[in-house]
């Protein structure tokens, strides 16, 4: 199995932390802008990531986590469950989508109004979200964790190097994160992954 996308944490970095907590092996293909030229066309919406077989090719970040959740049993419980992990993670790419805007179109004027005006409101929805399954004691759906606490997890990290303080005011949210970082296969990525200083997005922005 491979993984493919930029030399950059971005869309690929849930698929890769999920591979590594489950300790699924895969081939971790990254390349630059310039080597991006050669591999766009064979994308089937011209993007990345893309996770392969030797008979398969998986594009869209959401298919790939859905079916990584299917076939590894990180997909809930039961039909409720399945539909909240489903609408948690959207959401969470919603508020993706809200930073990587601001990162890539206005990251000088629009951090600030971005860690103020937007980051509180959105941050209060996912905490509010997170208490419904074990009071946010847990994973997203409760017990189990499920491919959304890999969206989840890197969501507030990049959110947390934007500032070290943005999840001072959603305790569930900070203690999750803390208990996240520390499953065993993740410090280890993680630690290794800081010693690498890789960067979050590809304009360096972060
Ligand atoms: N809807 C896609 C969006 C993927 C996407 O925006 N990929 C960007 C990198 S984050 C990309 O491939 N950019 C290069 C290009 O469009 O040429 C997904 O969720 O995977």
């Amino acid at each position: 199995m491979k993984v493919s996308y930029f030399n950059v944490r971005g869309l690929g970095e849930m698929i890769r932390l999920l591979l590594t907590d489950k300790q699924i092996s895969f081939e971790d293909e990254k390349f630059t802008k310039d080597e991006w030229q050669n591999i766009k066309p064979k994308m089937q919406f011209g993007q990345v990531p893309c996770l392969s077989f030797e008979d398969e090719q998986i594009v869209q970040t959401g298919a790939i986590m859905r079916h990584l959740g299917r076939v590894h049993g990180l997909n809930g419980q039961n039909e409720q469950e399945t539909t909240f992990i489903d609408m948690f993670f959207e959401g969470i790419r919603d508020l993706h989508s809200k930073y990587t805007t601001m990162i890539y179109q206005n990251y000088e004027n629009g951090k600030e109004p971005f860690l103020k005006d937007v980051l509180p409101v959105e941050l209060e929805k996912l905490e509010k979200l997170f208490k419904t399954y074990g009071n946010g004691d847990a994973f997203v759906a409760g017990a189990k964790e499920s491919y959304a606490d890999y969206a989840l997890f890197e969501e507030i990290d990049v959110l947390l190097v934007l500032s070290q303080s943005a999840l001072d005011h959603f305790p569930k949210l900070k203690n999750f994160h803390y208990r996240f970082s520390q499953r065993p296969n993740l410090k280890a990525y993680l630690s290794k992954r800081a010693s690498l200083n890789v960067p979050i997005n590809g304009n360096g922005k972060q």
